[in-house]
């Protein structure tokens, strides 16, 4: 089956058809390590500052709980910590947020490498006011991830060394991408939430266009 993804058309409201306005969407990436704390951060963010919570990692978790072939597939891809196709992902992407009136969507866990950012660049021809980036040293997340206790299939040692590994290899390049671009805000998320919150709430409130100094993030050019 052939995937699409919100084309600029879709984009139009009903009301802005009518006036020939186009609805603009503001979309914040946020990656960062496995057990980051991508998740904890993005339901405060939307709480104080009135964005859509994506978690892409939990619409590929629905999609295995619908019992779909497709979900049976992404389900041995990620018992092995490895990434599931882009098309695939960017699909059910695009229909979570083609179900969702909102005009600000902070996309959790997305992009995870160089193929999930061109599959949304050349669907969407959208781009990301920025790019959050959680920033924490490996043995903190480890901890954090064996503790967190909420049945993930993927939360045991075997699994999580493996979604550092493609974290390292596949995630990393795409920061060093963003970075390139002047998009990156990165955060120590080392530190307790409260304190990483308030590091965030910097960057969100920074003017209507989040504009604020890049990171100093250094970093190789990904060509893509
Ligand atoms: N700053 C923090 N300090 C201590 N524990 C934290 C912190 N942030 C999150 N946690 C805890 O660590 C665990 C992982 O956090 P969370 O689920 O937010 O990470 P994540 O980046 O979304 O991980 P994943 O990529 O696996 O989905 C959770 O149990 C959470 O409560
Ligand atoms: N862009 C993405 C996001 C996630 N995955 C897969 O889901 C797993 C869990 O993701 P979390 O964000 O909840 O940690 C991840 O390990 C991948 O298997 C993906 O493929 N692409
Ligand atoms: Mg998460």
């Amino acid at each position: 089956m052939p995937y699409s993804l919100l084309s600029a058309d879709e984009l139009f409201t009903e009301d802005d058809r009518g006036s020939a306005k186009q609805k603009k969407v503001k979309i914040v990436f946020v990656i960062g390590g496995p057990g980051s704390g991508k998740g904890t951060q993005c339901k405060r963010i939307a709480q104080q500052f009135g964005y859509t919570h994506l978690s892409v990692g939990e619409i590929l978790r629905q999609e295995i709980s619908s019992g779909s072939e497709t979900g049976s597939m992404i389900q041995k891809i990620m018992k092995e910590g490895k990434l599931v196709p882009s098309d695939v992902t960017v699909r059910l992407l695009q229909q979570a947020m083609q179900g969702i009136n909102s005009d600000k969507f902070l996309i959790d866990g997305f992009p995870r490498n160089e193929e999930n950012v061109k599959a949304f660049e050349d669907l969407t021809k959208m781009e990301p006011e920025f790019v959050l980036y959680l920033d924490c040293p490996q043995d903190e997340m480890e901890k954090r991830l064996l503790s967190r206790n909420e049945g993930r299939e993927d939360d045991n040692v075997e699994t999580i060394r493996k979604r550092f590994k493609v974290f390292m290899e596949s995630t990393l390049p795409t920061i060093e991408y963003y970075e390139s671009k002047g998009k990156i805000r990165k955060v120590d998320a080392g530190k307790s939430v409260d304190e990483v919150f308030e590091s965030i709430k910097v960057i969100f409130s920074q003017g209507k266009d989040n504009k604020v100094p890049p990171s100093r993030h250094k970093c190789k050019c990904l060509i893509l």
